[in-house]
């Protein structure tokens, strides 16, 4: 069953396009890979899918509120324990208990510790136990792994195939090896916008005056 379909999208970032033409799918229980250089667009198509910024052309089969989006600000109550933190976000969600999310990414001995007092590998490892707690089936990651040691990666990935077994799906940008080895790779070279002296974009400013 497919989750998310993406047909002759078209993102831009600072009003000019990035990526164009871009479509591809993705199937309850599988995960994707985007890979592709710095700069080439990932965030910019990320942030496009999760309804952040609208896309010049093409269409994307479901809401956001279908997704759930992660990135590099982790959207936590710096205030607030990571418990707190847990709670706020399954009442957001309309969903119920925590506990997993807290043994999944190992957060149970940080439970009462403010969210501000936490090293950068734990408040992303609070931020992907929020993925939990959403109870939304497509899983849009950014940089992921970022400031996560070897074994928190792996509780990462453990938690991705988990999703999957359930029959969600993930999508993920990512330079690291996640160890994800039935992910699929999408590499987004191919599609990245020609600058419009070289026959890219086809909204121009001749164009307009044809
Ligand atoms: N605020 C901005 N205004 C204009 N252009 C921008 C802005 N932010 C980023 N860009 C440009 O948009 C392009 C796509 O950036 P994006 O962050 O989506 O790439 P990325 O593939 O995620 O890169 P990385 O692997 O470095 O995270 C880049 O060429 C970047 O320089």
């Amino acid at each position: 069953m497919t989750l998310l379909a993406v047909e002759n999208l078209t993102v831009t970032r600072g009003g000019l396009p990035v990526l164009e033409g871009l479509s591809f799918t993705l199937a309850a229980g599988h995960a994707l890979v985007l890979r592709g250089p710095n700069g080439i667009g990932k965030t910019t198509l990320l942030r496009t899918l999760a309804g952040l910024q609208p896309a010049l052309t093409g269409t994307i089969s479901i809401p956001p509120e279908s997704m759930a989006y992660a990135a590099h600000a982790d959207g936590l109550k710096s205030t607030l324990s990571v418990t707190e933190n847990l709670r706020f976000w399954a009442s957001v969600y309309g969903t119920g208990p925590i506990d997993s999310a807290l043994d999944r990414m190992n957060l149970r001995q940080l439970a009462e510790r403010p969210a501000m007092s936490l090293s950068a590998g734990q408040k992303r490892r609070l931020g992907l136990a929020r993925l939990l707690v959403t109870g939304r089936p497509v899983w849009v990651l950014d940089e992921p792994t970022v400031s996560l040691d070897a074994a928190s990666v792996a509780l990462f990935a453990d938690a991705v195939r988990s999703h999957l077994a359930k029959g969600g799906a993930a999508l993920m940008a990512t330079h690291i090896d996640l160890g994800l080895h039935e992910a699929a790779v999408l590499d987004l070279a191919p599609f990245k916008a020609l600058p419009p002296e070289e026959g890219g974009y086809k909204g121009s400013f001749d164009e307009a005056f044809s």
